[in-house]
Formats: structure tokens, C-alpha cells, sequence
């Protein structure tokens, strides 16, 4: 996209596309009333506008986004739910994704385990608030000098109000496999297998379709995280194999899991310090002005030949399902 062509949004600056799902764009951008402070600004695609349920999926993402405060989550700084003028404005990550990052090399040891521990400290945060994230994944995770947020609250909800269940295959608990419903201890279940993939190297539960993966992770358990990294204490590879364990009731709650990765650092377990890149609020864009989105592609992104791929490949979208999955048709 050349800059003549970037959307136009007002009360920003778009400067350049920084990335594309399958249901939005994200530009680095600035809003004018604040133009130092670098900005990831995403902007639906008019085909996630046009379908009641994407549309839905990503209000959602810019709601929460506002809502959640927390150095390790991603931070809106502001945003317009719905409608043509839909749009969020948050917190610019200039080293991408963990997954991103993973396609180029493996993180060294204390940077996973410094990644897991502010994921899993995100997570517990999410938990306390009654919420589950449903997609914890290295493809939303973000990362800033060696520290990580996990960002995408698109299928988040609260637990008080009840949400459609959701997830990525290769990270997806078996209740959900089962069309059960999900909780935070299915969350638990994803970030055993993030844990696991950064500090093995592979991913625990492989497969070439989603069938295949649904029988790994209803039936197969995988080799110890001490018999493939040594240097993971024991006490840690035995609480992330319990967080992978089959029945949600055996697994360890998130805050847990953030004292063991901790301990693990050597680090006490205090509360975090607020968010130093917190920078405050944005102005959000003003009404009277806003318009649709100028020169927007109208088609969603082309999803990849496999959407399910196969093992210790760093997936570029991983939200696969069965094999008609539609990424605008969130499956219940
Ligand atoms: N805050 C951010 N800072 C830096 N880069 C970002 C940020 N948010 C998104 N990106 C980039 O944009 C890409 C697309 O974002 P994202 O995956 O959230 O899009 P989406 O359309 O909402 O996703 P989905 O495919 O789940 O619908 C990311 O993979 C990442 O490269």
C-alpha cells in the first residue's frame, strides 16, 4: 500500500501498513492532537463490517481493548465500537509478534521465560476481571524489549455474561474440541502449550488437519518439558504439563503459573509496576468528522492453502477449523 493510498482517518496520521488478519488492516500512525506518540491503529476490512458476526467480534476487541488495564495486555487508547467509522487505536509493539519473532529464531531461555511469565501475569489479571481470552496464542502475543502483552480480546468475554466458544486448533483445549463449554482453566490449557512450544521447541500436539489435531490433544500426552530442556526446573515442567493435563478441574489456575515462572527468573512475586509505556488517553477522532475508511481493499485477506499447519512450523494464522472454517464465521 503506498502512502497515497493509505485510509484516511480523521484525527490521525496513517504512516504505514504494519500488518493484516483476516478480518482487519493495522497502519503505524499517530493521532494529530498527539503526534509523537506512535500508534497501531486497526481498521476493519469492509467485509468484517458487512458480516454481523465479525463485525461483533471486533466492537468487542476495541470495547475490552478500553476497558483492560494491565502493563502485559495490549492497551486501546481509543476507539469507535461499530459502524463505518469502527476503528482502535492501541499501543504500538515495534517488534511485532511472538510469532513473527519465532519465524526467524528460537527465544533464549530466560526471554521465554520471561515472555511466559508477563503472558501468564496478563492472563491471571483477565481471570480476576472474570474474563476468558479464548485465544492465547503466540500469534497475539506482542513483544517490546524482551517484555510481551497478550493482545486480541476479539472472543473474550466474561464469564458472568456467557460468550461463544472459540480457539485455534493447535492450542485449543479438549473440552472445546468436545464443543464444550470454555473457562479460564481452557485459556490454562492454550498457555501450557504456548509454555511449552518456547521452551521445547516443538509444538506438544501436532497435525496436518484438524481431525489430527483434535486426537492429539484428546488422547496424546507429551514427553516431559525437562526431558527436552533440561534446564527447565522440574517443579515448573510438572505444573505446565498439568496445565495441558485433559480434565479442565486438574490443571493449575494462571496465577500460579506466573509464580512458578517467576521463581523459576529468581524474581519475588510482586505485583506489577504500572505499564512505564503507558502513555494516556487519546483523543478519540471527532465525530462530526468521521467518515468511512478511504481506500480499504474490499476483500478479506486470501487465507493460506493449510490453514491447520504441521508441527514446530510457526503458524501465520493458526485459526483453523474444520475444514470449511470461515474466518468470519466464529464457530459456536
Ligand atoms: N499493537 C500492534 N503493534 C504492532 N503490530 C501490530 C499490532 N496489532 C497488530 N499488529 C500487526 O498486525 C497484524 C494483524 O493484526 P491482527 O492479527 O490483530 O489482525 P486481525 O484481523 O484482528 O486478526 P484475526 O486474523 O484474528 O481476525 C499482526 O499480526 C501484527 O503483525
Amino acid at each position: 500500500m503506498t502512502n497515497a493510498s493509505l485510509p484516511f482517518l480523521p484525527g490521525y496520521a496513517l504512516t504505514r501498513s504494519i500488518g493484516r488478519g483476516n478480518t482487519s488492516l493495522v497502519f503505524l500512525g499517530s493521532a494529530a492532537a498527539k503526534p509523537d506518540q506512535p500508534l497501531a491503529i486497526k481498521l476493519p476490512l469492509p467485509a468484517t463490517l458487512a458480516d454481523r458476526t465479525a463485525a461483533e467480534r471486533f466492537g468487542n476487541e476495541v470495547r475490552l481493548s478500553l476497558q483492560f488495564r494491565h502493563p502485559h495486555l495490549v492497551r486501546g487508547y481509543a476507539g469507535t465500537a461499530f459502524g463505518e467509522q469502527a476503528y482502535l487505536a492501541m499501543r504500538y509493539f515495534p517488534e511485532g509478534t511472538l510469532a513473527e519473532r519465532l519465524e526467524s529464531r528460537t527465544l533464549p531461555y530466560e526471554t521465554a521465560l520471561r515472555v511466559l511469565a508477563d503472558v501468564a501475569a496478563g492472563t491471571a489479571y483477565l481471570h480476576q476481571q472474570g474474563a476468558v481470552h479464548q485465544d492465547i496464542k503466540t500469534q497475539n502475543i506482542y513483544l517490546d524489549g524482551g517484555r510481551a502483552a497478550l493482545g486480541d480480546f476479539g472472543n473474550t468475554y466474561f464469564v458472568s455474561a456467557g460468550g461463544n466458544i472459540s480457539g485455534s486448533p493447535f492450542y485449543m483445549a479438549p473440552e472445546i474440541y468436545r464443543g464444550e463449554a470454555s473457562s479460564a482453566q481452557s485459556d490454562v490449557y492454550s498457555f501450557g502449550v504456548m509454555a511449552y512450544e518456547l521452551l521445547v521447541g516443538v509444538r506438544p500436539h501436532v497435525g496436518n488437519t484438524y481431525e489430527e489435531l483434535m486426537i492429539s490433544h484428546l488422547t496424546r500426552f507429551p514427553s516431559p518439558v525437562t526431558a527436552a530442556n533440561r534446564r527447565v526446573p522440574r517443579a515448573l515442567s510438572r505444573l505446565i504439563e498439568l496445565a495441558m493435563a485433559k480434565r479442565p478441574q486438574d490443571r493449575p489456575d494462571s496465577a500460579a503459573l506466573r509464580r512458578a515462572l517467576l521463581e523459576a527468573l529468581g524474581e519475588p512475586d510482586e505485583q506489577d509496576l504500572p505499564d512505564p509505556e503507558d502513555v494516556g488517553e487519546v483523543p478519540p477522532a471527532p465525530r462530526a468528522v468521521l467518515g468511512r475508511h478511504q481506500h480499504l481493499p474490499t476483500a478479506p485477506a486470501p487465507l493460506p492453502l493449510e490453514t491447520v499447519l504441521p508441527a514446530a512450523q510457526p503458524a501465520k494464522d493458526d485459526k483453523a477449523g474444520p475444514k470449511s472454517w470461515n474466518p468470519f464465521k466464529r464457530r459456536k
